[in-house]
């Protein structure tokens, strides 16, 4: 590891994310690459097939059952462009995913056993949670060509928690740069506040599952600084500091592991959040 705890800790206070490059080695990075392609392999029928997009398709996505499932499953989410009307591939299936979520950290043995390994254990130790739970994964592909932009948003307005205690480990498993779609912060946005969250639906004559409290506010462009990181790199993202992607308009992939852990000691998980626990509770990191 490059940077130590201590100035993660500073830098995460400071700025709202740091990196950790090193974090994973070459033979670490192949083996969940490589569970990914197992995972392409074994994609769902058409039928079963759904799009995610931030952008385009706040409403359809809210409609979207499939996504409050997946919660506790393996579920494929694809790229807008990649399917057609009956969920036939448009595009070759190594590039027509979007991202894989939000269950792999439980169901998949090569990802349980990353996120549960003792370097992660440690960083979040480190970060002082004393009772963190694992909340959900996903594997993001930002695909070349295809792969969308990210909206600018705070992870806590997804995970919320009173007090706030959200981390997101977001690791690279190939650089990424400013053409493939690396992450973008603004940088001290993580002392202002949740400025909205994503919650579920009351009113259930609605067909919107899940609601936004309030319209994103005005991010400027002007105050985010890119943050590039080669493949291998920890990117720890703190719940409230504004992040965004940019669409992949390069020929390189730009796959990343990233998974979100709360603290349950003395905190409050939000019964509104989208993700509810199922059947059992949150796996706790330091048990698993
Ligand atoms: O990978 C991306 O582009 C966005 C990921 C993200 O927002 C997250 O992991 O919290
Ligand atoms: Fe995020």
């Amino acid at each position: 590891m490059t940077i130590g705890y201590n100035l993660a800790t500073y830098l995460i206070e400071r700025d709202g994310y740091a990196v950790i490059e090193n974090f994973l080695s070459q033979s670490e990075i192949d083996e969940l690459k490589n569970e990914a392609e197992k995972l392409i392999k074994n994609m769902p029928e058409e039928s079963n097939r759904a799009v995610f997009n931030t952008v385009e398709s706040e409403a359809k996505q809210n409609k979207d059952q499939y996504f409050l499932d997946s919660s506790d499953k393996i579920s494929y989410f694809y790229e807008a462009g990649a399917l057609g009307p009956n969920g036939e591939l448009l595009v070759d299936p190594s590039v027509s995913l979007n991202k894989i979520g939000h269950a792999l950290h439980e169901l998949n043995p090569v990802f349980r056993k990353l996120t549960f390994c003792e370097q992660v254990k440690e960083t979040a130790f480190q970060l002082g949670f004393q009772e963190p739970a694992v909340v959900q994964s996903m594997y993001i592909f930002k695909n070349p060509g295809i792969g969308s932009e990210v909206i600018a948003h705070q992870d806590a307005s997804y995970l919320y928690t009173e007090p706030v205690k959200v981390i997101g480990f977001w690791i690279a498993l190939e650089d990424a740069t400013l053409e493939n779609g690396c992450l973008w912060f603004a940088r001290g946005s993580h002392k202002g506040g949740v400025h909205r969250r994503y919650i579920r639906n009351h009113d259930k004559k609605s067909d919107q599952l899940l609601v936004y409290t309030t319209p994103s506010p005005y991010y400027q462009k002007s105050s985010f600084l890119a943050a590039p990181v080669p493949k291998g790199s920890l990117v720890l993202i703190h719940g409230q500091v504004v992040h965004h992607s940019e669409p992949n308009k390069s020929q390189k992939s730009r796959h990343a592991y990233t998974f979100h852990i709360i603290e349950t000691k003395n905190t409050k998980y939000s019964e509104n959040n989208w993700l509810q626990p199922k059947n059992k509770p949150f796996a706790k990191l330091y048990e698993n």
